[in-house]
């Protein structure tokens, strides 16, 4: 809907489509009927274009890009009738924006004649993260205002442009303090009866594109550099042609999909009813961390980024001082890559105290504790606590594999401490999802199969390089062994052997079995051989020196698998590409379908959402969950089976019952509903 009124000589147009204002249907034809009112009363002579709520326009509604092709392309009136008829306006047509401005907001801004802003604004084409470009003529038009490189920046990245910055490079014409509207009232009397025909940017010519030409490969930049070859309705033409092509695309429905799995995964909600909605967070303002290893000090880094102060409590001095040392130079990398400015770094550092007593905590609102991988020692620091720490203290852990129930969402947590904790995740920068507690929690559990079975493959006949390569070619920003060499074999060995000991059990290079499970004790050897990953310049690979980043295929690795396998009598053969996909993802899904069906998260999206963020999955994928869906239930249940008979010793193929379910459904069940088919009898 679009909300016509009149204030004297301008017409107001008042875009009001909860919550952002996208631009559906009934939305257009509001602009069709505000404008014939406004072309049809001589009194008006300026229209003002508003959002109602919280923002100007978010752009198209993205759930209509779901509909069928020829739908799409006849759902009239279009953007593209719309703008026309703004461009053509001869009354001067003003954008007032606030909140933000994005895709097809931006793209009628770009028609309009006039467009101002509030400093808090934001305008931008984000299309690309939805898999398509700006095809309401943002292709066209943003390179006729701006310099072509600052086109395609804003086309290709997709990202967010603050109002001074847009200000800067001409997209806006002025930036308002005070009452948006009324300022923009003020404007538009400023404006009449001046000529509009140097505002149409369809008329103006685009800017040199000659020294860009290298990068004109994507779509998006095709049709920027299309702005530049050929005239405007040609132009035009091809941006219809690869919009078309791009909406129909796998990579565009993935990430559709991840757009809305994103806000799904954020509304979180427990069995008494509590979810976020109305559940108030507590207000958190002073912080302690207690461990300043690699993590704690990641940690701090980002309260302290995000304004908190940070009391820091490690064992002894000399860890201490390691650890701000530590702190202080993430702060100072972020100072020469232009992330904070040098007095926002000094800030942060006086914001953080440093200190070998936990007594030192006793007023903050929330601890995080990020000490060694070990049970006692996390046990006995929260005993401490609950002395130390006042009453109303959140109490948090950052642990990867042990099962501390109080620590994530458990029996014990309360609907209020949920919310705090989402919403503190929110503030520091993090994306929260809620889980329940499980051995290894959703992440390590899953990755762990991935990782697992990336290791198994290894003693059946690969190399660490071949199967990093192709999960990289898959998508994955780094392979398994990349990322174990990154993240330190030491680590993962301490935390199998903390497990081991849990149960009472030694680990030993000859160990084979665990559990009753398959074992691989070829990381082991490699800790033993002091192999540690990039931090001692060899692991999996060989870098140019410990802390080095290239990592080069090692031959020597190649004798420690050999003598690996021969020492336990393990065959070696040849394993196809397809195999090796298959074990690392499958094994992982069908991980996921089981944590579903125990209720450790809500959705499937959740999964997905932690795959993104915490181990880079392609979000053009969807995500492993959505993967699954779109290979198809029925084949991935299918390998999981042929898998599970060959590879019995391993737990994580027995196949989930509610993937066997789902995979005999007479017909695919939405991921948004798997859910339902935990409660039905199918
Ligand atoms: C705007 C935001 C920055 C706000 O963030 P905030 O954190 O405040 O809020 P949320 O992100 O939680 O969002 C709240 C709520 O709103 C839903 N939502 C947000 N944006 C959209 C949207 N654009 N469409 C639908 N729904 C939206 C969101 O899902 C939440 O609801 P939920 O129930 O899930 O909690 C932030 O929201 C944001 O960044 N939004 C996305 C901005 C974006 O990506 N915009 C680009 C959209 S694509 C586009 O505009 C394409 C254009 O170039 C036009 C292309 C025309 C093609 C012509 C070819 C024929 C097609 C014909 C179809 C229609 C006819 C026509 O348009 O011509
Ligand atoms: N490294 C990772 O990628 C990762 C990821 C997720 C979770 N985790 C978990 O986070 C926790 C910390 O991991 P890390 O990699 O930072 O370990 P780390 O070994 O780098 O750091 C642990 C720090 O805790 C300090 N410490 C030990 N006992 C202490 C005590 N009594 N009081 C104060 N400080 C003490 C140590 O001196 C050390 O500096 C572990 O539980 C780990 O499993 C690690």
């Amino acid at each position: 809907m679009v909300d016509y009124r009149k204030e004297g000589l301008v017409a107001i147009f008042e875009v009001n489509n909860p919550p952002v204002n996208s631009l559906s249907k009934n939305v257009r034809q509001g602009f069709v009927d505000g404008l014939s009112k406004a072309t049809n009363d001589p009194e008006v002579k300026a229209v003002i274009i508003i959002g109602k709520g919280r923002t100007f326009i978010a752009g198209a509604n993205i759930k209509d890009f779901g509909k069928p092709m020829e739908e799409l392309m006849s759902s009239s009136p279009s953007l593209i009738d719309i703008g026309n008829m703004l461009e053509e306006s001869e009354k001067p047509i003003i954008c007032a924006i606030h909140g933000a401005g994005l895709g097809g907001g931006l793209e009628l801004c770009l028609f309009s004649h006039y467009r101002l802003a509030v400093k808090s604004a934001r305008v931008g084409f984000p299309e690309v993260n939805l898999g398509i470009l700006p095809a309401a003529a943002g292709t066209q038009r943003l390179p006729r205002l701006v310099d072509i490189t600052v086109a395609m920046d804003i086309i290709s990245s997709g990202r967010h442009v603050a109002a001074p910055e847009a200000l800067k490079y001409g997209i806006l014409d002025q930036i308002v303090e005070g009452d948006l509207l009324k300022e923009s009232i003020k404007f538009a009397h400023s404006v009449i009866g001046k000529p509009l025909e140097p505002r149409r940017l369809r008329n103006l010519a685009c800017k040199s594109i000659l020294y860009c030409i290298s990068v004109i490969h994507q779509f998006c930049l095709k049709s920027v550099r299309n702005a530049a070859d050929l005239s405007y309705e040609a132009g035009l033409m091809m941006e219809n042609t690869y919009f078309k092509y791009l909406i129909t695309g796998f990579q565009s429905f993935a990430l559709r999909y991840s757009f809305f799995a994103e806000r799904t995964a954020r509304k979180w909600q427990l069995p008494s009813g509590a979810n976020a909605a109305n559940t108030k967070p507590l207000n958190v303002q002073t912080t302690g961390i207690i461990g300043a290893g690699t993590m704690g000090t990641g940690i701090a880094v980002s309260l302290l980024r995000a304004g908190y102060p940070v009391i820091l409590v490690e064992q002894n001095q000399e860890f201490l001082d390691k650890g701000v040392d530590m702190i202080r130079n993430i702060l100072k990398d972020g100072v020469s890559r232009r992330l904070m400015t040098e007095d926002r770094m000094k800030q942060c550092l006086k914001a953080l105290k440093a200190s070998v007593d936990l007594k030192h905590l006793a007023n903050v609102d929330l601890v995080i504790e990020a000490v060694y991988e070990n049970i006692s020692l996390k046990q006995e620091i929260f005993k401490k606590l609950d002395y130390i720490c006042k009453p109303s203290a959140l109490l948090c852990s950052n642990t990867s594999s042990i099962d501390i129930d109080m620590n994530v969402y458990g029996k014990e947590t309360s609907a209020e401490t949920v919310a705090t904790i989402m919403d503190f995740g929110k503030k520091i920068g993090k994306v929260s999802i809620l889980v329940k507690s499980c051995h290894l929690f959703v992440a390590n559990r899953m990755h762990g199969c991935f990782q697992t079975e990336a290791k198994f493959i290894l003693e059946e006949g690969a190399l660490p390089d071949e199967v990093d390569r192709i999960l990289e070619d898959f998508g994955m920003p780094m392979g398994p062994f990349k990322v174990s060499d990154l993240a330190g074999i030491d680590i993962s060995c301490r935390i199998q052997h903390e497990v081991a000991k849990q149960h009472d059990i030694e680990l030993t290079l000859q160990t084979r079995f665990f559990r009753g499970e398959r074992y691989s004790s070829l990381s082991n050897r490699l800790y033993e051989l002091g192999r540690l990953g990039r931090k001692t310049g060899k692991g999996w690979y060989r870098y140019e020196k410990p802390g080095g980043k290239n990592a080069i295929p090692d031959n020597d690795i190649k004798d420690v698998i050999r003598i690996h396998c021969k020492e336990l009598g393990i065959e070696q053969r040849q394993i196809s590409t397809q195999e090796i996909l298959e074990r690392c993802l499958y094994s992982a899904i069908n991980e996921g379908f089981k944590i579903i069906e125990e209720g450790v998260v809500d959705k499937p999206e959740d999964i997905d959402v932690i795959w993104w963020y915490g181990f880079g999955f392609p979000r053009y994928m969807g995500g492993p969950m959505f993967y699954a869906s779109q290979t198809g239930l029925k084949k991935v249940y299918d390998r999981v089976c042929y898998y599970h008979k060959n590879f019995p010793y391993s737990s994580h193929w027995v196949p989930s019952d509610l993937l066997r379910r789902l995979s005999t459904a007479p017909n695919p069940v939405p991921i948004t509903q798997w859910k339902t088919v935990l409660h039905s009898k199918l």
